[in-house]
């Protein structure tokens, strides 16, 4: 990831390391010379000269170094984060359907992933390349103070391989605990963002409940720091002991040549020399254990990122898939039976139900019943467990998910908001179109929103958010991965440069909804549109203007519709109730109605809420039920 990141970067953070690592060694032999060389009482000018100009490079260069270092680190890091993150999202893409992102074991991983997987390669190259810069000085030390005392070599070399060993058993340990208290440190999150979110603001603050979830938040944050300071103590223990003993060792060795050298057994310069590299030899034995532990420890924690990216398909797509084609016939449940996990209790069970083709079908039923269950499975967001969902006769998993996604409109129940231009609101429907004011205008009007909309401070281009401020700019594009992410244009593109500059604006519930039509709209003529509650939000008038629209619209299209407002799904051709996951009955509005059953109980129960006695107008929608009946 490095290399495909930069691979200039690689090379100059490659040999900056291993000119560092020379550097040390370098000075401490020039030093002991330049001792001897005094001490011997025959130093030559021009030898002292030129190794005391090496020595003032080298002092350059070890002032210089580490913040020239530090730079191309940071800078690779960057790119190495950037390239991380992409092929992380990339790799959730792959995910076709939703039960991923309904796992919490697998959304603790996505976390983790995105918190250690855009870091832990760059940390990983640069714990690569400290390990051979401290390796390199430490051997350069080694064979230094092997000179003067192999045993002496020996005894600082095994005081450091217990160390190693225990770091790395830290590390597994840290690993572990970071894992462990991922759920814990999500919930606190969750809190977290609750308390500062608009949405979540008013029944805060009229419930008064703020202190409870940040009680709540605090508590999460409490029991994560006491695994955390578990882990810390435990690591200070172990340190404490492998850093006493290496101190021992260095002392016995200090005490040994300061000994000899009184004595008259070693030149000054030996000792200048033993000093430094007992220091230089311990500070790389730490120095390497450091940089081990943490390419350890993030390459446990890279762990995550991989699963993420190994992760078997949620749905199994076809090799070959079939093509799917304009619908012709209809779309077909058969027999399905579907619950979201195996703990779950059946949503739905033996459903079997058509949507022939040209034709409006609705689903009515209480709320669980099952109706937008169905809808998810038209999408393909999940494949039944039983039984199967027929496009013109070829099962759905046979078939492409993006291209029966291409061929299918939708306004879900719980459509997005997103916090973006209006425009962006309406692009998002069919990105081919994004640019394409004149369609994204027909949409909104289509939806009925033009007016607010182009009444908006800077009309379709208002940021449609009080998250973001500044008044939006077009997204990044089409900015990859790569370079080109990082220019200013790209950097201007995101808005960034509006920060703080103006006020985001918000809609109202039904405008937003509105807004959710228009993207649908946008998509043009699918083979199938689907509106699952697409006017709960809209005033009485929008409401009869949207259907309206849509009753002219759907003219010969394949639709389907639910809503609980059963006036809106009269006119179907046929409307199919369901009951605790079953179809418990189907036929056209008066068809039901005769019936007498589920259906017509709702409905009556609907019309009564219109007719309470002593109202104005209190029969006309009697005479409508009857008229219905
Ligand atoms: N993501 C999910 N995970 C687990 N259970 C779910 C999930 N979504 C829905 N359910 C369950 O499946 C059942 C059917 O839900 P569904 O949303 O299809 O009902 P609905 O008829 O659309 O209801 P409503 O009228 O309230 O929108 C319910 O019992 C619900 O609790």
């Amino acid at each position: 990831m490095a290399w495909r990141a930069s691979r200039r970067l690689t090379i100059a953070f490659a040999v900056l390391s291993m000119l560092m690592a020379v550097l040390p060694v370098t000075i401490a032999w020039c030093t002991k010379l330049v001792l001897d060389e005094i001490a011997g009482g025959r130093p030559g000018a021009g030898v002292t000269a030129a190794l005391g100009g090496v020595l003032a490079g080298c002092g350059v260069l070890t002032a210089l170094g580490p913040q020239i270092v530090q730079y191309v680190k940071d800078e690779s890091g960057r790119r190495i984060g950037l390239v991380a993150q992409d092929n992380l999202f990339r790799a959730t893409e792959r995910f076709v359907g939703l039960a991923r992102f309904e796992d919490p074991a697998f959304l603790d991983r996505i976390r983790m992933a995105q918190q250690y997987g855009g870091a832990t390669p760059g940390m990983v190259v640069s714990a690569a390349l400290g390990t051979a810069r401290t390796a390199m000085t430490g051997a350069g030390f080694l064979i230094s103070l092997a000179t003067i005392s192999p045993w002496m070599a020996a005894l600082v070399v095994g005081a450091a391989v217990p160390s190693l060993a225990a770091e790395l058993w830290l590390s597994r340990r840290r690993a572990a605990m970071l894992w462990g208290i991922g759920p814990v440190e999500r919930r606190e999150f969750f809190f977290g963002e609750l308390l500062v979110n608009v949405q979540a603001a008013k029944e805060l603050r009229l419930f008064g409940i703020g202190a409870h979830l940040r009680g709540l938040m605090n508590a999460q944050r409490r029991a994560a720091n006491a695994q955390r300071s578990r882990t810390d103590r435990r690591e200070l223990g172990v340190q404490a002991v492998t850093a006493t003993t290496a101190a021992l060792a260095a002392g016995a060795g200090l005490l040994w040549v300061l000994v000899s050298a009184a004595n008259g057994m070693g030149a000054i310069g030996d000792v200048a020399l033993f000093v430094a590299a007992v220091a230089g030899v311990q500070a790389a034995a730490s120095g390497l254990v450091v940089e081990l532990v943490t390419a350890h420890q993030q390459v446990l924690l890279f762990g995550h990122y991989l699963a993420v990216l190994d992760a078997e398909p949620d749905l199994p797509v076809p090799a070959r898939p079939r093509p799917a084609g304009p619908l012709r016939r209809g779309i077909e449940l058969k027999d399905v039976w579907f619950r979201y996990s195996p703990g779950h209790p059946w949503a739905l069970r033996s459903v079997s139900l058509t949507i022939p083709y040209g034709s409006a079908v609705a689903l009515a039923g209480r709320n669980g019943a099952g109706k937008s269950t169905v809808v998810k499975l038209l999408c393909r967001m999940y494949d039944p467990e039983r039984g199967s969902v027929l496009w013109d006769g070829i099962d759905l998993r046979e078939l492409d998910p993006a291209e029966l996604r291409a061929r299918i409109g939708a306004v879900f129940q719980d459509y997005m908001e997103y916090d973006m231009t209006a425009a962006e609101n309406i692009g998002l429907g069919d990105l081919a179109a994004m640019d394409d004011q004149g369609r994204i205008e027909a949409a909104a009007r289509r939806a009925g929103v033009h007016g607010v909309v182009s009444g908006l401070p800077r009309g379709y281009d208002t940021m449609l958010s009080r998250i973001f401020a500044g008044l939006g700019e077009p997204g990044l594009g089409e900015a990859g991965a790569g370079e080109a992410a990082d220019t200013e244009a790209g950097l201007a593109g995101a808005g960034l440069e509006e920060n703080g500059g103006g006020v985001g604006v918000h809609l109202s519930g039904g405008q937003w909804q509105r807004l959710a039509l228009a993207r649908a709209y946008l998509r043009g003529e699918r083979d199938l549109l689907i509106l699952d509650e697409p006017s709960s939000g809209l005033d009485a008038e929008a409401e009869h203007e949207i259907h309206q629209g849509l009753r002219e619209h759907r003219h010969g299209r394949t639709s389907l519709l639910i809503s609980h407002r059963l006036g809106a799904v009269r006119d179907a051709d046929h409307i199919v109730v369901l009951d605790g996951g079953q179809v418990a009955e189907q036929g056209t509005h008066t068809g039901l109605l005769a019936h007498d059953g589920i259906y017509a109980h709702l409905f009556a129960l609907q019309a009564e809420g219109y007719r309470q006695r002593g109202d104005r107008n209190a029969d006309a929608p009697r005479d409508r039920l009857s008229e219905a009946r």
